[in-house]
């Protein structure tokens, strides 16, 4: 369960634009597999620390925008300021993401309001270059920005760094700490999900209550979405783990492929895209049909020996070799 453990640490796709003064990006870096380390230097200012695997880049996050309405796809963009810089990460599993943004947030209201040192102050005191990553988020850093929150004068404004909202009638309104991961997975569930993010082919079944609706969207919740495939046999238990059904998927293997023409080794048919209502198309559904069947019932042995694979992996999945499918049933 790593990704409540630890709020510091993320994994994903970095886009570093630079921006100039109209907000243009006049630079841009794509980094596909990026680990992003929320830290502070040696002043305790905190920094955002993007690894490409070979040089780390530090940015300053003294002063930033940060907006969270795609958090739930994986994405999030935010922007510091001060060096006209726009960071946009992507497919970073959901969760990891929403405690990571949570952690830079507190973290950073927390840092506001001690007093920053300034230049001379900094010069100084001579200090060495540092990077340490931050502490996990605690009660104590919640109870503090609650504080500060609590002493702000009502404004009937909503800030977008910190979505304290208030009412219209100038009520503050606290927010309870519910990011902090009150519910843990149980030794059995942790175990599933640790096999799931090893890469392993995972079986989980149970009597109705034990809790599988809550590993799934946990499960879901701690995977690249650019290559998780969520699935089910039919429409109401896809709408129930926020999936697509099984033919959907097919489809979208198709749509997404690059080619008029794709070959499936599985059943060693090649498939010709075509325009919906054509006999060609009705004739294409059917082989899908085909494709599906087969392609459920050779999971272990077609995945294992990545046959299929491919031809999602050409668009779908250009960020990430692994791809983990999750078949629901009703
Ligand atoms: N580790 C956990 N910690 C706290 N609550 C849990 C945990 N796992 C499951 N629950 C809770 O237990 C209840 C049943 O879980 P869930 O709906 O996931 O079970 P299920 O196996 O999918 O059931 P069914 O087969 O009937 O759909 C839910 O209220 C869920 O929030």
């Amino acid at each position: 369960e790593t990704a409540d453990k630890d709020g510091a640490q993320l994994q994903g796709c970095v886009t570093v634009e630079q921006l100039n003064s109209s907000g243009q990006a006049t630079r841009r870096q794509v980094i596909r597999k990026a680990s992003v380390i929320l830290g502070r230097n040696e002043f305790q200012e905190i920094l955002l620390r993007v690894h490409d695997g070979k040089i780390p880049q530090n940015y300053h996050l003294k002063e930033f925008k940060l907006f969270t309405k795609f958090v739930r796809d994986g994405s999030a963009p935010s922007n510091c300021s001060l060096k006209n810089i726009q960071l946009l990460l992507s497919n970073c599993p959901p969760d990891q993401l929403r405690l990571f943004l949570k952690t830079l947030s507190i973290k950073h209201q927390a840092w506001q309001s001690s007093k920053p040192l300034t230049g001379r102050e900094k010069l100084r005191a001579g200090l060495p270059r540092s990077f340490e990553a931050i502490s996990p988020l605690q009660q104590k850093d919640i109870q503090k920005v609650n504080e500060l929150r609590s002493k702000v004068p009502p404004k009937g404004l909503t800030d977008r760094t910190n979505k304290t909202t208030v009412a219209g009638t100038g009520q503050q309104v606290k927010r309870s700490p519910s990011f902090l991961p009150s519910r843990k997975l149980n030794k059995e569930q942790a175990a599933v999900l640790s096999a799931v993010l090893s890469g392993k082919n995972v079986f989980f079944t149970g009597s109705a209550g034990t809790g599988k609706s809550f590993l799934l969207k946990r499960i879901i919740g701690s995977l690249p979405p650019k290559s998780t495939f969520a699935t089910a046999s039919t429409g109401v238990a896809a709408c129930h783990i926020g999936g697509t059904t099984i033919t959907q998927l097919c489809w979208s293997v198709i749509q997404c492929a690059p080619e008029d023409q794709i070959y499936f080794p599985s059943v060693g048919l090649f498939y010709k895209k075509h325009r919906v209502g054509t006999e060609e198309y009705k004739q294409t559904n059917w082989s899908i049909c085909r494709f599906q069947f087969r392609f459920i019932l050779n999971i272990d042995c077609e995945m294992g020996r990545n046959t299929d694979v491919p031809l999602l992996s050409k668009k779908r999945t250009a960020h990430s070799g692994i791809l983990t499918f999750i078949f629901i049933s009703d």
